[in-house]
């Protein structure tokens, strides 16, 4: 990660929406996980990259793309959607999902 630098960290439970269901599903069997945004020095792009603190396993690795729509559903569940899936962040608190709204919405207006 030497190019990419961390520019946020929060503690939240990643989930993934099952659109087939229609319910959400953890990422890491309801484990927190410590989620980033990272941002590529050189090509000025940037990631969320979520790993569970249990056993440090990647619950979520996906681009922040240009013009993502960063939905603020409740104080402590944010989500996004690509084209594939549609991501949660469950955070541990309010303090943690404003301070990662905060970075996001840093990335979105660099992008
Ligand atoms: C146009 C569009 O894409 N719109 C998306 C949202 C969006 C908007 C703009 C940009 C991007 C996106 Cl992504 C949408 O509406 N989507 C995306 C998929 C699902 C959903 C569709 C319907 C349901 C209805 C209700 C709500 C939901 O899911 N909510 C509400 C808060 C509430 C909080 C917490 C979690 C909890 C962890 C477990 C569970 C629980 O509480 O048991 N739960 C929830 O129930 C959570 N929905 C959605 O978000």
């Amino acid at each position: 990660m030497s190019v990419e630098k961390s520019i946020c960290q929060a503690y939240a439970s990643v989930m993934l929406y099952d659109d087939n269901h229609k319910k959400w599903v953890s990422s890491g069997n309801q484990g927190m996980s410590r989620v980033h945004i990272y941002q590529h020095s050189v090509n000025q792009t940037f990631r969320v990259v979520g790993r569970l603190s249990t056993d440090q396993s990647v619950v979520i690795n996906c681009s922040i793309v240009k013009g993502l729509k960063y939905n603020q559903a409740t104080a402590t569940f944010h989500q996004w959607r690509d084209s594939r899936q549609v991501y949660g962040l469950n955070f541990q608190s309010v303090e943690e999902a404003e301070s990662f709204a905060s970075a996001m919405m840093q990335a979105l207006d660099l992008l």
